[in-house]
């Protein structure tokens, strides 16, 4: 058996004590990002590769060199060569090898703050060290029968799984989507996306170096082409996909046609409701929180922000005077609490996005202006300014669609009643949230929330511990907690005689 050495784990202070980058523009990506057997490989790029850019300076970061078929072929292959390994071993021989220490990490990728990145990188190793902790329970049932007979049950891995990654969570992705499937006994290739290759090949190499056998973390770079080809693959046992709706929709078609299972977190658009008894001062932190997390990129964001009419007035007037303050620029700096949008492209989506709401009658009360740093290396970054749109109604398009940036909605309500019914006028239904004092009335409210996460007097809070997921077209199954390990696993019975045949025949 390999020996894993078992270092104390770090603190945080430790571990993101010294930046290695003082400021963004200064970091060059030049190891390639694809990964399998167990090492960084190059490859052959299949056609032009694309650049990958630093949404805080607009730089060219790298070149992605996207996985074609011969390297789909590979990955797969070693994913299978380590899994016929790694599932023989029991859960806790898995999870000895998973303890790791968690480096250093700048998240110059994807362009959101340090701080943020920091939080990230320690919920990818909390949510590592929670599998690590519950491999050791898989275990099955033993039922009793007639007779002295018996029959038990086996939670068996699946074989090997595929992650597909959005540009988001980059590293967290690949952290909530591995550290379940390997810790029950599964292998992954995994597929960043495109916009943001650079992180989760580290994943990979934390893994190999904590002792994990070459093949068990694969991680192939490219767009739709290298994800379909990795659905379609006859070996592949599951996907695990995190994305948008439409892509969502795809990959299941793909699978359906191996009868794969699937794991999809697609989209949002959820409400966040403050009732006028709610503490204030923790109402307005909510629904900042609710909103402006990585530049406001979140699937889970509450960006339908419903306040109950008496008192609107103080809740936006605090809402804009702290969104003002939100400090926007280098996302390497400690204090910025804001960086860059993750492309051109998005930038301007979002901000079309709150020209047609003020064309659509909404009040623009602050923000949702390209914004430009004074340091020249960053002026061609993707900045805006936080924005608060007031007096939306529910037919508005920046009410009605994911907008995937900073930008909150704030809509008034008079009753209980009509808020539960316009909050679940949606197709969605990731998260929700609702803002009181009233104990029994935050409940009676949750239980009507058409969604998969409900927050009570908080927003964004997503615990390892915890299961997250959608219902209705935000998603199928769920992340993180233990319920994650059933989508991970097989269950086989198998019944013992104890006594002698007794044939009809
Ligand atoms: N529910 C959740 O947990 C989360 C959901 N999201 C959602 O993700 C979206 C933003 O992320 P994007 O990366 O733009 O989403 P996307 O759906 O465009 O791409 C996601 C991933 O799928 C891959 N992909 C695209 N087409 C494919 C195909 N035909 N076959 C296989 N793979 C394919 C992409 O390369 C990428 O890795 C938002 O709508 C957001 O709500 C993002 C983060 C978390």
């Amino acid at each position: 058996m390999l020996a894993f050495a078992m270092r104390s784990r770090p603190t945080a202070a430790k571990v993101y004590g010294g930046l290695r980058y003082a400021s963004s523009g200064s970091v060059d990506v030049q190891a390639p990002l694809n990964f399998w057997g167990g090492a960084r490989r190059k490859i052959q790029p299949h056609s032009d590769s694309d650049p990958v850019y630093e949404p805080s300076t607009g730089r060219v970061l790298c070149r992605l060199d996207a996985a074609g078929a011969p390297e789909v072929e590979q990955a797969v292959q070693d994913a299978q060569s380590a899994f016929a390994v790694w599932s023989k071993m029991s859960g806790m021989e898995r999870s000895r090898r998973r303890r790791e220490e968690i480096a250093e990490m700048e998240v110059v990728n994807n362009g959101k703050s340090i701080t943020e990145a920091r939080l990230d990188v320690d919920s990818a190793r909390l949510c590592v060290e929670y599998y690590a902790g519950l491999a050791g329970t898989l275990a099955g049932q033993h039922i009793q029968l007639a007779g002295g007979s018996f029959a038990y049950t086996r939670r068996e891995p699946l074989g090997v799984c595929v992650g597909i990654g959005a540009w988001n969570y980059p590293f967290q992705i690949a952290a909530w989507k591995s550290a379940p499937a390997l810790a029950c006994g599964n292998s992954m290739v995994f597929k960043p996306s495109p916009l943001t290759p650079v992180t989760a090949v580290l994943l990979a190499e934390v893994y190999t170096q904590a002792g994990a056998p070459p093949g068990l973390l694969n991680v192939l770079q490219g767009g739709q082409e290298t994800g379909s080809l990795l659905c379609h693959h006859p070996q592949v046992a599951k996907v695990s996909f995190t994305g948008s709706v439409p892509t969502g929709k795809k990959i299941m078609e793909m699978a359906s046609k191996g009868l794969k299972p699937v794991t999809l977190e697609l989209g949002g658009k959820s409400p966040l409701l403050v009732f006028e008894d709610s503490e204030l001062d923790n109402a307005v932190k909510g629904a900042l929180m609710a909103n402006f997390l990585s530049q406001g990129q979140v699937c889970s964001n509450g960006t339908r922000v419903f306040v109950q009419r008496r008192i609107l007035p103080e809740f936006l007037k605090e809402v804009v005077k702290r969104t003002r303050a939100i400090q926007i620029g280098d996302p390497l700096h400690g204090d910025t609490r804001m960086g860059a949008l993750v492309s051109q492209p998005h930038l301007n989506k979002v901000l079309g996005f709150v020209e047609q709401a003020k064309q659509e009658g909404a009040v623009l009360l602050c923000g949702g202006e390209r914004f430009t740093p004074s340091d020249p290396k960053l002026q061609g970054g993707y900045y805006m300014t936080p924005c608060v749109l007031g007096d939306c109604t529910d037919d508005m398009t920046c009410v009605r669609e994911e907008i995937f940036g900073p930008v909150m909605s704030v809509l008034s309500f008079d009753t209980e009643e009509e808020v539960l019914r316009r909050a679940n006028d949606s197709p969605l239904g990731l998260a929700a949230g609702v803002f009181t004092r009233d104990v029994k009335r935050a409940h009676r409210v949750v239980e009507q929330l058409k969604a998969g996460s409900c927050f009570i007097n908080n927003y964004n809070i997503t615990p390892v511990e915890v299961p997250f997921g959608g219902f209705k077209m935000s998603g199928i199954g769920r992340e993180n907690g233990q319920v994650t390990v059933e989508h991970y696993t097989q269950l086989k019975s198998v019944y013992v005689e104890m006594g002698d045949v007794d044939s009809l025949f």
